[in-house]
């Protein structure tokens, strides 16, 4: 179960986790495609109802939905499955957010990124209840995590919610240190280094960006965020210990993961192309050119890198279709109730007059 918080990188672990999971056929809890897909009822809390119907346990949860314990125990029992987010240093995780979702913009404070954050910062309180998304707009990380809105001035509530959190989580990655959280993966997993090579998705364009925020904003980002502060600053210090406990054989791992990424993204993609994605609608971000020269096979597997999320969930979905389509339909058969004859011996004979 990986709890995709936003802004931190998820998408690209759920691009591996994708591949991993298509490849074996493995089942994924989808979103109802109404919600976009890649919703399991975002901002609500996890509800059973969140994931379309299924009729066999499910493997992988890989899309924006809030903690929920008691659903997800049900559905992931935690004897059997592992628990694994990843979260990112709250200054440049609201910056990302706030201007990925054009949180200024909602709010008439411009397009501006730098300006429009500057403004509201300023004006907090007043802004807050205003933005469509206000749920993304303070503590976004903690929210998803299922944190309530109404203890985030709460410094008990936050720190006993913290510690909740590291015994329902098997592993904290963060962002910071992308390739050491996915080593860390990996070995949770039992996994192939192959299995989460990777490249960088969901990257704002450039322009998009507020590079070089002041020392004021970034300050006054952390106050705004204090939640997402203690819990950045606690399992960023829990990651360390974890990394520590595992030996040398931690290093020698990340310098082949390292150097087998290298390979390939060599092999897969023209170097510094300049590309853009579109994801969704019409939004951009940076992208990758494949190379030319690549056979079918190998394009076909550098093309799965950087598949999109929404069109690997409208494949997804469209195959889960297609399953519940003939589960259903095997289920009728079973169930038709006329259907007596496949054997005689409780017939019915009628007492004789
Ligand atoms: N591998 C790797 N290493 C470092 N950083 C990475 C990586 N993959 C994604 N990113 C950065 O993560 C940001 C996008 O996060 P998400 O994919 O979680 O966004 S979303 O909520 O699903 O829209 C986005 O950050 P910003 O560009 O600052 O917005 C990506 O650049």
């Amino acid at each position: 179960m990986f709890l995709k918080t936003h802004k931190t990188g998820g998408s690209t672990i759920a691009n591996i986790l994708f591949r991993y999971g298509d490849s074996r056929n493995l089942t994924f809890a989808l979103g109802s495609v109404a919600q976009g897909g890649n919703h399991l009822g975002w901002p609500q809390r996890f509800r059973l109802s969140s994931t379309l119907p299924v009729y066999r346990p499910l493997n992988i949860l890989c899309s924006h939905t809030v903690f929920n314990k008691k659903p997800m125990n049900w559905l992931f029992p935690r004897e059997i499955s592992k628990y694994v987010t990843i979260i990112r240093n709250p200054v440049d995780n609201f910056e990302s957010l706030f201007n990925y979702y054009q949180l200024g913009e909602d709010l008439g404070l411009g397009d501006d990124p730098v300006v429009s954050l500057e403004n509201f910062l300023k004006r907090l309180s007043s802004f807050y209840s205003k933005v469509k998304r206000g749920i993304h707009a303070r503590n976004p990380m903690m929210f998803d995590l299922g944190f309530s809105q109404k203890y985030f001035q709460n410094y008990t509530a936050v720190t006993e919610y913290i510690n909740f959190l590291n015994k329902e989580f098997d592993l904290v990655m963060i962002m910071e240190y992308y390739d050491e959280s996915l080593i860390l993966l990996k070995r949770l997993l039992c996994w192939e280094i192959d299995d989460i090579l990777h490249v960088k998705v969901n990257e704002r364009l450039d322009k998009e960006k507020a590079s070089n925020l002041s020392d004021r904003v970034k300050e006054n980002i952390k106050r705004w965020n204090k939640a997402d502060v203690l819990l950045f600053t606690y399992f960023n210090a829990t990651f360390w210990k974890k990394i520590e406990m595992e030996g040398s054989g931690f290093y020698e791992d990340l310098s082949a993961f390292r150097k087998r990424r290298l390979k390939l993204q060599q092999i897969c993609f023209e170097n510094g192309s300049g590309a853009v994605q579109r994801i969704f609608g019409r939004k951009d971000v940076k992208g990758y050119s494949t190379r030319n020269d690549l056979n079918s096979s190998l394009k076909f597997l550098c093309n799965r890198w950087i598949k999109t999320e929404n069109s690997y969930l409208y494949e997804l979905g469209k195959k889960r279709q297609e399953e519940l389509d003939s589960d259903l339909e095997k289920q009728t058969r079973i169930d038709d109730s006329t259907s007596w004859d496949v054997s005689k011996d409780l017939q019915y004979v009628p007492v004789e007059t």
